[in-house]
C-alpha cells in the first residue's frame, strides 16, 4: 500500500517514521510546499528503514501521490505556547483550500486522514471541499487523547495501558469528554479494579488525570515547542487498521449526522476502522453528565464550523 503525507513538518514526518518502522505499508511519499524539507525528511527516515523494514520512503510533488490508498493531511500551522487549537482555524482552512484539490486531482480514490488542527473542523472542511463521503474523510480526532487517558490510568493502576479500555469523546480540544463511566481495566470496572489493587480513583486522582489528558498539549508545547511522537504513532495506527482491514475500534473524528441533538458536526466517538475507512459508529453508554458535556462539545464545534466560509 502507498501512503501519501502532505505536510512534512514534525507531525507528518513523525507519522512517516512510525509507518516506515512498523513495516505495514510498502511506500510512503512526503509532499510539502517546502520541497527541500520534504526531501530531507524522506532521506532521514529512509536511513532508518534498513534496521526495521523494507518500506520505500520518498519525497515529491503532488503527482507522486498517484495510486496512494491513504493520504495524511498534516500541513499548516501549529500552536504557539498558550494558543488554542481553534485559533489556528482561518490559517489552516486557507492551507486546505490549496491542498485538498491538489490531492484529489491525483489520488481521487484515497482515504483522507486529517491531522491538522483544529482537527474536527478541518475534517468537516475537507468533506465540504472534497465532496467525498464522510466515511472516507477520517480525522485523527481524540485518538491521541484516548492514548493519554489510557496511559495515565494504566500508570495509576500499575497495568499496561493496553489493558485499559477507556475513551475520550467529542472535540480534540478543550471541550473534550473523558468517558469515566464506561472505562474498564481488564474485564473489571475501573472502580472494581482500583479497589482490588488498592489504588482508589479519588476525586483528586480523577482531577489530576483529567488535567493530564486535557492539558497535555499545552504542557508539551510549552516545554518543547510542539507535540508529534504521540500523534505520529496514532496516525500510523489508523493506517494499519485500514491497510490490514483490522476492524479495530479507535476514537476518530468524522462528520456525524447527529450527536446529542447536534446535527452535521465532526467529532470523535469510538468507531470500527477497516479497509474502506470508517465501517461502523459505536455510540458509547454515558451517564447524564457526560452526555451533557458531549452536547456542549458538539454545539461548540457546530458553531465554529458554521462561521467558516469556504
Ligand atoms: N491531530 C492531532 O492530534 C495533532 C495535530 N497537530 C497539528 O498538525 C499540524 C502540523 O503540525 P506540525 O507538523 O508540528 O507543524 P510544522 O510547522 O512542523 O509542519 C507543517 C508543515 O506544513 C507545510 N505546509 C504549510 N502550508 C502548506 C501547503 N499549502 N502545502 C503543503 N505544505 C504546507 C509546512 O511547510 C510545514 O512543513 C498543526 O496544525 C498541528 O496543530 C499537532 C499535534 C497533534
Ligand atoms: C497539538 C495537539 O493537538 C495535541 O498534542 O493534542
Amino acid at each position: 500500500m502507498k501512503v501519501g503525507i502532505v505536510g512534512a513538518g514534525m507531525v507528518g514526518s513523525s507519522a512517516g517514521y512510525a509507518l516506515a518502522l512498523m513495516g505495514i505499508v510498502s511506500s510512503v511519499v512526503l509532499v510539502d510546499h517546502n520541497a527541500e524539507l520534504a526531501i530531507a525528511q524522506a532521506e532521514d527516515i529512509a536511513h532508518a528503514v534498513p534496521f526495521m523494514s523494507s518500506c520505500v520512503v520518498e519525497a515529491g510533488d503532488y503527482d507522486r501521490l498517484s495510486g496512494a490508498s491513504v493520504v495524511i493531511l498534516a500541513a499548516g500551522v501549529s500552536q504557539k505556547p498558550g494558543e488554542t487549537r481553534l485559533a489556528l482555524l482561518e490559517r489552516n482552512a486557507a492551507v486546505f483550500r490549496d491542498v485538498v484539490g491538489n490531492v484529489l486531482r491525483v489520488a481521487p480514490d484515497a482515504i483522507l486522514l486529517i491531522a491538522s488542527n483544529p482537527v474536527d473542523i478541518m475534517t468537516q472542511i475537507t468533506v465540504r471541499l472534497s465532496g467525498l463521503p464522510a466515511a472516507k474523510v477520517i480525522g485523527s480526532g481524540t485518538i491521541l487523547d484516548t492514548a493519554r487517558f489510557r496511559s495515565l490510568l494504566g500508570r495509576h493502576l500499575g497495568i499496561s495501558p493496553q489493558s485499559v479500555h477507556a475513551y475520550v469523546l467529542g472535540e480534540h480540544g478543550d471541550s473534550e469528554v473523558l468517558a469515566w463511566s464506561n472505562a474498564r481495566a481488564g474485564s473489571l470496572s475501573l472502580a472494581g479494579f482500583a479497589a482490588q489493587v488498592g489504588s482508589a480513583i479519588t476525586a483528586d486522582v480523577r482531577a489530576r488525570i483529567d488535567d493530564g489528558v486535557r492539558n497535555a498539549a499545552y504542557k508539551i508545547i510549552k516545554g518543547k515547542g510542539a507535540t508529534y511522537y504521540g500523534i505520529g504513532a496514532g496516525l500510523a495506527r489508523i493506517v494499519k487498521a485500514i491497510a490490514q482491514d483490522q476492524q479495530e475500534v479507535l476514537t476518530v473524528s468524522m462528520v456525524n449526522r447527529e450527536i446529542e441533538g447536534v446535527a452535521d458536526v465532526a467529532l470523535s466517538i469510538p468507531r470500527v476502522i477497516g479497509a474502506t475507512g470508517i465501517m461502523t459508529d459505536l455510540f458509547p453508554d454515558l451517564d447524564a453528565e457526560e452526555r451533557a458535556a458531549l452536547h456542549r462539545s458538539a454545539a461548540l464545534l457546530k458553531a465554529t464550523v458554521e462561521a467558516v466560509s469556504l
